[in-house]
């Protein structure tokens, strides 16, 4: 599993955070910035982890801003990514399971360290369900997309 990582300034601390669980794990990560304090866009980061998952080149992506909210919408205007703001584990488990999200983001903000690594931890380790009532709803924001985005 490799996860690509991305955040703004304002999610550059808990990236950090991430990156030594993701370490202590033995998980492979490619971090695509920002990698300082300073203030920058969040756009450019998010759509960068975003093109990685959505390009096989990772095979999920953990995105991070003060909110979260911002890099999740960037993430997902990438064709293919569904991304998962979470705030809690139980919405990282729900959202695997019945989502099948490719994505998480975090609100560094919002969220202390040992929630976000809690929610990156049952993010992690949650499979999808496969069950189908979610196939075909996950196929129909596919078809959404298609139809729709260009
Ligand atoms: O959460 C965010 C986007 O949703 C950004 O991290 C936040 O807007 C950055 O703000 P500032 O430049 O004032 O630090």
């Amino acid at each position: 599993m490799s996860i690509a990582l991305g955040c703004d300034h304002g999610g550059y601390g808990l990236k950090l955070e991430v990156i030594k669980y993701l370490e202590a794990q033995g998980i492979a990560y490619k971090d695509f910035g920002s990698n300082s304090l300073d203030s920058c866009d969040y756009p450019e980061y998010g759509r960068a982890a975003a093109e990685a998952v959505a390009s096989g080149e990772c095979e999920t992506g953990i995105v991070i801003c003060t909110t979260g909210i911002g890099i999740s919408i960037t993430a997902n205007k990438v064709k293919g990514i569904r991304c998962a703001l979470c705030s809690d584990t139980v919405s990282a488990r729900l959202t695997k399971e019945h989502n099948d999200a490719n994505m998480l983001a975090l609100g560094a903000g919002i969220v202390g360290t040992n929630l976000a690594l809690g929610i990156v931890d049952t993010f992690l380790h949650t499979e999808f369900s496969g069950e189908e009532k979610h196939c075909r709803r996950i196929t129909k924001i596919a078809a959404i997309e298609d139809e729709l985005l260009n």
